[in-house]
């Protein structure tokens, strides 16, 4: 008899519900697992579109590492699935949404949700890098709220192990305001990268705004090379050795002062 065959999934396995947001290579809807009822938000991708775009292999890659990455603060990617046209990711589901879209209507958040955000996140990335797993896009748009207020690193496209980044160069597309100085320098980067988005993020929800943001590129570019900052410099550091480690952020006394763990 062995173990049972793992049915394969199909569409014809879920209800599709509301649209959740519009990506590059296919959209995400709010679906549910229609024996178990399970909520789950499905990721639907062309193959035509990630074909033409070359991206086949980095998809492949980010499937393969994201079913080993298992963290509370890291949103899940439970199962996937194709048919002829499309494949399908079945995600976990964040029911509160887009980091983002709450700071805007916020405007900022307090002490204790700040420390409380900045320390999973913390955690969440000492998992990734004992993993040697780089996340390198940390910002509020990729970050996701659950039901239970817990944060989610939710967007992983960025996502590179070593041994491909090295040669990559970055395409510094959409906002510059969380890149350290090594990464628009053009430099060596390592997973410290993580610790310098992690500074300007804890900024940006406690002000309501990111530390570097002015009206020109060049002009934040030159405000990043010089970490030209009033703000507690033990957050962003210009030499990546000498950056607080995720160990040092979740017992840093404002953290453990502001946030509460889970009882
Ligand atoms: C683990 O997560 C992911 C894993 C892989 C990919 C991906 O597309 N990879 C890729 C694609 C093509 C080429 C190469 C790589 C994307 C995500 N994550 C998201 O897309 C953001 C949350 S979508 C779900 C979700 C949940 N909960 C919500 N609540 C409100 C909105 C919302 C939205």
């Amino acid at each position: 008899a062995g173990t049972p065959k793992k049915k394969e999934l199909t569409l014809a396995n879920f209800d599709i519900g509301k649209p959740l947001g519009k990506g590059k290579f296919g959209n995400v809807y709010l679906a549910r697992e229609k024996t178990s009822k399970f909520i789950v938000a499905l990721k639907v991708l062309f193959k035509s579109q990630l074909q033409n775009s070359g991206v086949e292999h980095q998809l492949r890659r980010e499937i393969e590492i994201q079913s080993h990455l298992q963290h509370e603060n890291i949103l899940r990617m439970y199962q996937w699935f194709h048919d002829k046209k499309r494949i399908f990711l079945v995600l976990e589901f964040a029911a509160k949404g887009e980091l983002y879209k709450i700071l805007q209507r916020e405007k900022r958040f307090d002490e204790k949700t700040t420390a409380k955000y900045v320390y999973q996140l913390a955690n969440a990335l000492k998992y990734c890098h004992s993993k040697k797993v780089i996340h390198r896009d940390i910002k509020p748009e990729n970050l996701l709220i659950s039901l239970i207020g817990d944060l989610k690193i939710a967007d992983f496209v960025q996502l590179s192990s070593p041994a491909v980044q090295w040669g990559q160069r970055t395409t510094l597309c959409g906002t510059l305001d969380y890149l350290p100085p090594e990464m628009i320098e053009g430099s060596f980067h390592d997973e410290n990268v993580d610790l310098w988005s992690l500074g300007v993020l804890c900024y940006e929800l406690l002000v309501g705004n990111p530390p570097f943001e002015t009206e020109s590129n060049s002009e934040t570019y030159r405000r990043i090379t010089r970490v030209d900052i009033r703000y507690p410099s033990y957050l962003l550091r210009h030499d990546p050795r000498k950056r607080i480690s995720p160990d040092a952020v979740m017992t840093h006394h404002w953290i453990v002062a502001n946030h509460t763990p889970k009882d």
